[in-house]
């Protein structure tokens, strides 16, 4: 599917997720520290859809986990709406993370078996007080849970892998945000539920101005969805441009490797 898809343009020169130069090194069983990224700057601007590409073990989740605040880097710097996030005291933090959510690949562990669709909801609209039932109905709606009134009573085991992937978009809505960081959201489903998702994740972008830091390792994701594309290897950002340039005229040998293991008309 070709990306058709370039409203970012109007908003591409406002910065939203600035990462400055992050490193992040962890304890090796040896004894030495791994470098798992490697002083690696990169801005995701508003409603702009940045895929972070590149093999398993680059680094691509522990920058995504940085940019959420759920590791902090060793060196360097986080900002997200012109807020520098390191550093931040923890009840700012919260505030200002609301509006960055995650989507993880595995929605199952996402979402508290406990709970059911109308809880994970309320939960997720605790900063709208008043708002309820109605804002639960249309989220599912949004999300294309129809009719809503069907899924909202259920738990987690009660949905298909495709529903409860979802529910967790559905819940990420509830906040509002301005950036979704999602990583591998895509890889655990099966090949119609990829696209539909990935359907859904376009039309958010589209209707509600969101930006997407996508983290996959499959170049196909990049090629339907990004506007821009970064490629990381051993912890580095080695390629960055437009999706366009970057997958169709790729300057470094891994890119070359990578874009030339997947076939142009690979579906998602
Ligand atoms: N908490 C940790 N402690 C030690 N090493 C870690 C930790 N987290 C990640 N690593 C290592 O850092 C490297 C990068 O991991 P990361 O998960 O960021 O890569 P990735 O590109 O997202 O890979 P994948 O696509 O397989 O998830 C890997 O070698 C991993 O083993």
């Amino acid at each position: 599917m070709p990306n058709t898809n370039p409203s970012h343009l109007a908003n591409a020169a406002d910065p939203l997720l600035v990462l400055d130069n992050v490193s992040k090194s962890f304890k090796s069983p040896g004894g030495g520290l791994f470098h798992a990224v490697r002083s690696v700057s990169l801005t995701v601007h508003s409603g702009e859809i940045v895929a972070l590409v590149g093999e398993s073990g680059s680094g691509k989740s522990t920058l995504g986990r940085i940019a959420l605040g759920l590791l902090q880097p060793d060196v360097g710097s986080v900002s997200f709406d012109h807020q520098r996030l390191t550093g931040m005291p923890p009840e700012v933090f919260r505030d200002v993370r609301t509006r960055m959510q995650p989507i993880f690949q595995d929605s199952t562990a996402a979402l508290n078996p406990r709970k059911s669709v109308r809880e994970l909801l309320m939960q997720a609209l605790w900063k709208q007080p008043g708002e309820g039932e109605a804002r639960c109905l249309r989220l599912l709606e949004d999300v294309g849970l129809r009719p809503a009134s069907r899924f909202i009573d259920r738990y987690s085991h009660e949905l298909s892998g495709g529903q409860r992937q979802r529910v967790s978009i559905a819940r990420s809505l509830a906040m509002e945000p301005r950036l979704i960081i999602a990583d591998e959201p895509l890889s655990g489903a099966d090949v119609s539920i990829r696209g539909q998702v990935l359907n859904l994740m376009l039309d958010i972008q589209r209707s509600r101005q969101v930006a997407y830091l996508m983290i996959t390792h499959d170049i196909s994701i990049a090629r339907a969805f990004a506007d821009r594309v970064a490629v990381m290897m051993k912890g580095e950002i080695v390629e960055m441009g437009s999706a366009q340039e970057v997958l169709t005229n790729p300057q470094h040998a891994y890119t070359q490797r990578l874009v030339a293991a997947v076939p142009v008309l690979g579906s998602v």
